[in-house]
């Protein structure tokens, strides 16, 4: 379904973005991907060349400017003369701990992780009208469910549903064919990740490989929404809605559980380290 497909993956220098270029190369599509780090995105397409892509190109910058936003848009089209599939991946750097009450970090937060999104979703729409293409959009649990730690990021993770969400009911009603897939992810073992809360959270990551091709196929196939892992966000979706006071207990206790453990273990090494950097064990 991908051959020959005209794709833009942003945040793809790294993680799940890295590993959807490669499959998407795999399946033979024309691909430009971005994100701020030049020579990670020239091994990339190097190596999106070598697995069979039809054409790779990158172009880098940074989510926080929108002139740039746009550019990425405007580049697919001069490269590629239209666009089947917008792929929205990347997300700014942000601390995993108790909200610190720095709201300037949420508005700069927002602008990368959430507007940066809309720009290009506007800017690419005439292209993707025209090819009845499709957005993907790649979110978490935590733009589900509010979770503890995760204040900053999460508040943009949920401005992508409403705004997306929204977006694809306008769509239905005016009859627009493209699509809206969000992707609400679990635990994922990138490196970001494993180096951010490896150390934090006990519950083992999912493999970004296989993350990165549901993802795929969820937009390809047009689906409204994919879960992975899906018990991992579905079965609390569920809790979410018909129990949510349950499903905080569950949260809380974890949380609970882990600062416990940590005030336990006061002449530790590894409880000194936790505290230095805000983390709670959960
Ligand atoms: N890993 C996980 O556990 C989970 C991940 N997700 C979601 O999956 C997606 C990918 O996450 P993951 O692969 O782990 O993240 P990574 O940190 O591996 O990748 C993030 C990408 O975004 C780019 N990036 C960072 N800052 C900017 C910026 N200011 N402007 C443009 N690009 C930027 C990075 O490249 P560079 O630094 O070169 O700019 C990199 O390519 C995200 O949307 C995340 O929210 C959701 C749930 C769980
Ligand atoms: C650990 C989170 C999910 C666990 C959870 O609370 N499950 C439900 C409750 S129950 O098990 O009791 O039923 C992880 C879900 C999303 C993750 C975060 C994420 O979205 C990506 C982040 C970005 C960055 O790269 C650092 C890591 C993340 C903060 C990551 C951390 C783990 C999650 C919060």
């Amino acid at each position: 379904m991908l051959k020959d497909k005209r794709v833009i993956i942003t945040g793809a220098s790294s993680g799940i973005g890295e590993q959807m270029a490669y499959h998407l190369a795999r399946m033979g599509s024309h691909i430009l991907i971005t994100a701020r780090t030049e020579e990670k995105l020239k091994k990339v397409v190097e190596k999106c060349t070598k697995l069979g892509s039809a054409s790779a190109y990158y172009i880098h910058g940074s989510m926080d400017n929108m002139t740039f936003a746009k550019q990425v848009v405007h580049e697919a089209e001069r490269l590629f003369g239209g666009l089947d599939m917008l792929i929205l991946n990347h997300i700014g750097f942000t601390y995993f701990g108790f909200f610190d009450g720095d709201v300037d970090h949420i508005r700069k937060l927002l602008e990368i992780n959430f507007l940066s999104y809309a720009t290009m979703t506007v800017e690419a729409l005439p292209m993707l009208k025209a090819s009845g293409g499709n957005i993907v959009v790649v979110s978490s649990f935590a733009g589900k469910v509010g979770l503890p730690l995760t204040v900053p990021y999460s508040s943009t993770k949920f401005a992508l549903d409403g705004f997306f969400s929204s977006l694809r009911m306008e769509f239905h009603h005016q009859k627009v064919n493209v699509s809206i897939t969000l992707c609400v992810l679990s635990y994922i073992d990138t490196d970001s990740a494993l180096n951010t809360v490896s150390h934090v959270i006990q519950q083992p990551a999912a493999p970004k490989e296989e993350c990165a091709y549901e993802i795929i196929k969820g937009g390809a196939l047009r689906q409204r929404e994919v879960y992975y892992q899906y018990v991992a966000t579905k079965i609390p979706m569920l809790l979410r809605d018909w129990a949510p006071e349950f499903l905080e207990y569950l949260v809380l206790k974890k949380l609970q559980r882990g600062c416990t453990q940590q005030e336990g273990m006061k002449n530790d090494e590894s409880a000194k380290e936790l505290k230095k950097t805000r983390y709670c064990k959960i």
